[in-house]
């Protein structure tokens, strides 16, 4: 048991690097948004407007490509903390390693093509398909923890 949490147990280590998928994933959304932000002169700032060329730039909070990107970081934040942390307790429960296997990697895939859809942007129900399978997965090792451990 005292090797579970560590990249010799290989439930542990395809967990990290499926973690490290979505995370780098989750982490590329800040600077899209200031990429977005420069590019459209989109400062939530008075601070931020300054810096810019045109000195009479005020604060603006509707610029469709920042707001879009800045909703699928939020909906990364939602849906990725949740599967690093429930994955740990997941894999504490010391699955089958071919069932977490498929999991994880179903999981890493619906968060790719959630952000797919919502950038490009691709036609609804996509979207909901993507997150409701990420919702799935979560909901599946939850339960898969819940009913390892003891209360
Ligand atoms: N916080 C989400 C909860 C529900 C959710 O995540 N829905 C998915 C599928 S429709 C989504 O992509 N929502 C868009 C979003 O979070 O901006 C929301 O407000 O929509």
């Amino acid at each position: 048991m005292s090797d579970v949490l560590s990249f010799n147990n290989p439930v542990f280590s395809q967990f990290a690097f499926y973690s490290g998928v979505v995370l780098c994933k989750t982490l590329i959304m800040g600077p899209a948004t200031s990429f977005f932000r420069m590019k459209n002169e989109t400062f939530s700032n008075e601070e931020d407007c300054k810096l810019s060329k045109d000195k009479s730039l005020k604060p603006k909070f509707n610029d469709a490509t920042v707001e879009r990107i800045r909703r699928c970081h939020q909906n990364d934040l939602e849906n990725n903390i949740p599967f690093l942390l429930i994955g740990l307790l997941y894999v504490a429960s010391e699955p089958y390693e071919n069932v977490a296997l498929y999991l994880f990697r179903t999981f890493a895939a619906a968060r790719l093509l959630h952000t797919v859809a919502y950038l490009t942007p691709l036609p609804q129900p996509t979207r909901a398909l993507c997150f409701m399978v990420g919702v799935g997965v979560n909901g599946l090792m939850l339960f898969r923890a819940f009913t390892q451990a003891q209360y």
